[in-house]
């Protein structure tokens, strides 16, 4: 169906919002303008909607195969396409574990038979994620593999990450890494910090994290390889990223919301829907994130959607496991938190969650133009409505940010073309 898009608000090059009007034939953008002549189109009026490319999660965990008690691709995406996501990778801490050729077949024809929006499937870097094999990645990359990553675990070997680095490097790759040492986590459930001692919970430090991304840097340096740190956690870890910059290395990184969000100090007692992996750590972490990306060291947004059934949720603070989810919350938190506030600007966000993943990845999305894949998202930036996690489509209801009153809810997502996603939309 061939669609035109009525005077929806678009960001032009001074930062100001315009209207326009958006055709979409086939999968396609094919023009942008005012007055556009739509006979024969299907007529959406997003009249008071703001328009953005659909955005870009490069971190989200689907469950499927193995977890489909938490979340499936079905479920998982329909909840990406309400929070204005296109394109999403998922990653690979599934079981199987896509780590070979059949598994990431058998998950590609999940995901083309399930998803409502674009998956890009990770392929592990070693096999089941225990560090010790090699995967093929050549293999894996020929069938599709977006990149490597062992997300959920870190890479414990510095030798077997190098090796898989110069790999990655060799076939044009990237390695997406889960920056933890095992051997500093010390039995964690939250950050080594004030929350930890008040409630007497081992906590996990932040050298857990910023060991693991000083010894990657210098791999990845020694490799020639692109190096990308998943939810970017502590204020030394974005000085090594920031340092390694300066010094020409390819490393790139992202943060959650909820790390720009939050920190331990927030977590109100014992709720496990604040316990998370890379944990909520001090104000001056959750400080150096906000710097960090607006200053470039931080490259773009992620949410790392963790869905966990609320059994699972229910064993407490030591025991329950880590993850939140973030595909239905993500725009409309940090909207009416950053941009509201004035923190940073409306284009900063799109950009972060956009623009900048498809550009660190080379993947041709993110932008609105002739001639690209219609994939776009209309949102409401004045309506406000309190999160609550009954309305998420995600199975998982494990948010930290319920009764949360937010504005920037997303109304309609168009993905190749097609609307995917509409709550209340007028379609004339
Ligand atoms: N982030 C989390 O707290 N949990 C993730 C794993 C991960 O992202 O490391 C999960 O798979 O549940
Ligand atoms: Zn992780
Ligand atoms: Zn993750």
């Amino acid at each position: 169906m061939s669609w035109i898009i009525r005077n929806a608000e678009t960001l032009n090059k001074n930062g100001k919002l315009s209207k326009v009007d958006i055709k979409l034939e086939g999968n396609k953008i094919t023009d942008i303008g005012t007055g556009l002549k739509g006979d024969g189109f299907q007529e959406f009026d997003a009249k008071g909607m703001f328009v953005s490319p659909g955005f870009v999660d490069l971190h989200v965990h689907l469950r499927e195969p193995g977890g489909e008690h938490k979340e499936t691709i079905d479920t998982g995406t329909r909840a990406a396409a309400k929070g204005g996501f296109t394109t999403i990778a998922a990653m690979p801490n599934t079981r199987p574990v896509p780590d070979n050729v059949e598994n990431l077949q058998a998950l590609n024809q999940k995901i083309q038979d399930t998803a409502h929006i674009r998956v890009l499937p990770y392929a592990a870097i070693t096999e089941r994620q225990v560090g010790k094999v090699l995967n093929d990645f050549d293999g894996l990359k020929e069938n599709g593999a977006f990149a490597f990553t062992d997300d959920g675990v870190g890479v414990q070997s510095a030798g077997m990450m190098y090796e898989a680095m110069k790999k990655a490097s060799r076939i044009g790759s990237s390695i997406v890494a889960h920056c933890e040492d095992n051997t500093l986590i010390y039995g964690g459930a939250v950050h080594d910090g004030t929350f930890a001692k008040e409630n007497n919970i081992a906590g996990i430090p932040s050298i857990c994290e910023a060991v693991h991304i000083s010894r990657d840097v210098l791999l990845a340096e020694a490799a020639g390889a692109h190096y990308h740190v998943c939810h970017i956690s502590t204020k030394e870890s974005v000085r090594v990223v920031r340092d390694a910059k300066k010094a020409g290395i390819n490393v790139t990184a992202e943060v959650t919301p909820h790390h720009l969000l939050l920190c331990e100090n927030d977590i109100p007692g014992q709720d496990t829907n604040f316990k998370m992996n890379p944990p909520l750590r001090s104000k001056e972490d959750q400080q150096a994130l906000l710097e960090g990306l607006l200053d470039g060291t931080i490259d773009f947004i992620a949410t790392d959607h963790a869905p966990h059934t609320a059994e699972e949720k229910s064993e407490g603070m030591e025991l329950a496991p880590f993850g939140i989810v973030g595909l239905e919350t993500a725009f409309p938190l940090l909207y009416t938190n950053f941009v509201e506030k004035g923190v940073f600007t409306l284009e900063q966000l799109v950009d972060w969650m956009t623009k900048k993943p498809s550009e660190v990845f080379h993947l041709p999305f993110g932008s609105l133009e002739v001639g690209k894949v219609a994939d776009l998202t209309l949102i409401d930036l004045e309506g406000e409505k309190a999160i609550n996690p009954e309305d998420f489509l995600s199975k998982g209801k494990n948010t930290p940010f319920t009764n949360w009153k937010c504005k920037g809810w997303p109304k309609a997502t168009f993905f190749e073309g097609s609307l995917v996603w509409n709550e209340g939309g007028k379609q004339a």
